[in-house]
């Protein structure tokens, strides 16, 4: 049976555009309806005909969904659901896709039924944005975690799961707060590293003539890619983790301050130990089928 038959995706962005796409492709009975506040999207969605209806408001949009999904910023989260509260119809749930979980829980339980709202996070994406960016199987083979309040209603969650099942992913149930912990380290620090690094060495180019910029390949290169991801979307973020991302950056510093130790002091077999420990990693995340890079070439070529 179908989880649900009339969809509403609030923000038409990568991510609402990618599950538009999704539904379209894998749910194709069901009736989407999309807003975003940004009139240019909702031109291009009307233009792309990415959804069947693109209303001019968020309460508009809601009217009849039996499922409608947040897909703007995690800081906008809160508002949207406001706007929409009152013309939410009784039987309808409410999901998001931030990606962090106990801020927008909170948010949405504040102003909707938390029996009604079931939060959930794909961990799947791009360093793009907009409604172009989106493709429908950018959440296939990837894990979508679904990250219930203590008052959701069972069934609801059971049905958001079969949705994103249905649009390919892996579910996972985990605490908000677990969640945050672990996306802390897996995916916030990562970005806010690179978002650093290409910080610094952009600096640096200034002084050398943008050296920087010639000679980037390898570990550069792949950092530039994740500090292009869209700065409204990871400001949001680390306003949102706060407690997580600090707890990890100051582990992290520790870490790093031993490496620097070990280089100033000529310590080559710490710094080997740590290479050929972090090498093993990669290598079992490889062996898992895990390598994104092979995955997301696949996805988007088949
Ligand atoms: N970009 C990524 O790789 C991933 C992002 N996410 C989460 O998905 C959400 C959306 O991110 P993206 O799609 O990447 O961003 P995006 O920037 O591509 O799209 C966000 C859309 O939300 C709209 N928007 C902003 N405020 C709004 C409001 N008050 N009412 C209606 N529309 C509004 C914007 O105009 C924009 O079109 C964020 O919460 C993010 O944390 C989750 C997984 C992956
Ligand atoms: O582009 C990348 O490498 C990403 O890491 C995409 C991404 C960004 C944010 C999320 O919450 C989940 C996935």
């Amino acid at each position: 049976m179908l989880p649900f038959s009339r969809v509403s995706v609030i923000g038409l962005g990568l991510i609402g555009s990618s599950v538009a796409r999704a539904v379209r492709q894998y749910l194709p009975t069901v009736r989407l309806t999309g807003h975003d506040a940004s009139a240019a999207v909702r031109e291009t969605a009307r233009r792309i005909e990415l959804v069947d209806d693109v209303a001019d408001s968020a309460a508009a949009a809601v009217t009849d969904a039996d499922l409608v999904i947040l897909c703007v910023p995690v800081g906008a989260m809160a508002a949207v659901a406001a706007e929409l509260a009152d013309e939410l119809p009784a039987d309808a749930i409410v999901s998001d896709v931030g990606s962090c979980k106990t801020a927008v829980a909170q948010a949405l339980a504040a102003v909707l039924p938390p029996e009604r709202v079931v939060p959930a996070h794909p961990v799947a994406g791009t360093e793009q944005s907009g409604p172009e960016a989106g493709f429908a199987s950018l959440f296939r083979g990837r894990w979508c975690i679904v990250t219930p309040l203590a008052e959701s209603d069972s069934l609801a969650v059971a049905r958001v799961e079969e949705f994103w099942r249905r649009l390919g992913a892996d579910v996972e149930r985990m605490a908000p707060d677990h969640h945050d912990r672990v996306l802390a380290v897996t995916s916030h620090l990562p970005h806010l590293i690179a978002y650093t690094i290409v910080g610094t060495a952009d600096d640096l180019g200034q002084v050398t003539e943008s050296e920087v910029i010639k000679f980037s390949a390898g570990g550069f290169r792949d950092f530039t890619r994740i500090a292009a991801s869209d700065p409204v979307m990871w400001r949001d973020v680390f306003l949102a983790n706060k407690e997580a991302v600090l707890e990890m950056l100051q582990r992290f510093s520790e870490d790093l301050s031993q490496l620097q130790r070990a280089i100033r002091w000529g310590d080559g077999d710490a710094l080997y130990d740590r290479f050929a420990r972090t090498r093993a990693i990669r290598r079992s995340i490889v062996d898992q089928g895990q390598d994104d890079a092979a995955a997301d070439f696949g996805r988007r070529h088949d």
